[in-house]
């Protein structure tokens, strides 16, 4: 049984997730960036700065140091930023208990790269890529934290690992299905988070539901065909780490990528969108550019991707690249 828990990452869903893994009865170490959040967590319990008005349990402490934080780890979770994640684990590379089973929480494309995050991770410390359990579905850092239901998914081709992962952190409130494909689960959770862009776009600019709902299917649509070109299985895309996840960050303002689109649907510029995010990632806002350029390679076509990277990075008018998607070429639902 893996008892031994350590959190990398002290934002929204790595505090949440850790949160999830104490409620499960596991002892875990969070690593937090600011030592003054590490205090914070392990002398009073909160960690207001992310999820403010949350208490964490006592079986929940935190660090400054990596080093203490990682001494006897059993399972690593990685909660940082995708496009911080190679940085930030090159540091730690030589910390990582051997055998330690490695967790990634990210949801992003890497810039430049093009990589999954498990990808990433299996570069920087040379464990297999069938040995990352990658963690997806609908899961607002918030609802979890006020232990609201719902259900995760943990990919890992090697299901033994899946099923660690799972035991660990099954609650109540946290129901976490295995799954072993990888690409899929990391395709969906990296992919939505544009098209949240999109349907936070269309809010901001006062459209309503069929807009919306329009935007999440064919979100859907494309995100499969990045997916499957890649070799994901196309059932995950209708289970938690597809439709799942796609209705519930489109649909809720707690997302930072839908509250993002929405300044921008509003008329900010990316630069005010970024200030109101006030340091939380929105991981979109990169990811538009990344998966655009995966889809461009492998020969997919991502329409509402590269709408949003050409809002986000171009200089485009939400308006006119709404007008632009509307009046593209005529088409089969499926073609
Ligand atoms: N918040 C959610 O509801 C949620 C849910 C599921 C998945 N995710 C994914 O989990 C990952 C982490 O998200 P989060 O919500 O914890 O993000 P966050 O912005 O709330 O926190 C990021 C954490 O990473 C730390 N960090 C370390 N190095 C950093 C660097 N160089 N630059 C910026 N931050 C650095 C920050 O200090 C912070 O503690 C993202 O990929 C996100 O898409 C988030
Ligand atoms: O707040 P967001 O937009 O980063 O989305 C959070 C989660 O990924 C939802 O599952």
């Amino acid at each position: 049984m893996v008892q031994r828990i350590t959190v990398l990452g002290a934002g929204s869903w790595g505090t949440a997730f850790a949160k999830v893994l104490a409620d499960a009865g596991r002892d875990v170490t969070m690593w937090a960036r600011r030592a003054e959040v590490a205090d914070e967590i392990r002398g009073r319990h909160t960690n207001g700065g992310y999820l403010p008005g949350i208490e964490l349990p006592d079986g929940l402490t935190a660090t400054h140091d990596p080093a203490e934080a990682l001494s006897g780890a059993e399972a690593v979770v990685l909660a940082v930023p995708s496009q911080t994640l190679r940085a930030n684990l090159s540091g730690w590379r030589d910390l990582l208990p051997p055998g330690a089973i490695l967790v990634s929480l990210a949801k992003g494309v890497e810039l430049g790269t093009l990589k999954r995050m498990s990808e990433v991770i299996s570069e920087i410390t040379g464990v297999s890529g069938d040995e990352i359990v990658v963690v997806s579905g609908p899961n607002l850092a918030r609802e979890i934290a006020q232990a609201q239901p719902a259900a995760a998914v943990l990919a890992c081709v090697d299901h033994d690992r899946a099923v660690a992962i799972q035991q660990a952190s099954f609650t109540a409130y946290f129901r976490p299905y295995t799954n072993t494909d990888v690409v899929g689960c990391e395709v969906g959770g990296a992919a939505k988070n544009v098209i949240a862009l999109s349907c936070g776009m269309a809010v901001g600019m006062g459209l309503g539901a069929n807009t919306t709902a329009t935007l999440i299917t064919r979100g859907l649509a494309e995100m499969a065909r990045l997916g499957t070109k890649l070799g994901a299985d196309p059932l995950t895309f209708a289970g938690l780490a597809g439709v799942g996840d796609l209705v519930a960050t489109c649909s809720s303002p707690l997302s930072r990528n839908r509250t993002f689109g929405e300044r921008l649907g509003r008329g900010e510029t990316l630069e005010q969108a970024q200030a109101a995010a006030g340091g939380q990632v929105a991981e979109g806002v990169k990811s538009c550019t990344s998966i655009r350029e995966l889809a461009r390679v492998h020969g997919v076509d991502m329409p509402i991707t590269d709408a949003m990277h050409r809002v986000c990075h171009e200089g485009a008018d939400p308006r006119q690249v709404g007008a632009e998607l509307l009046g593209r070429r005529q088409k089969h639902e499926w073609s």
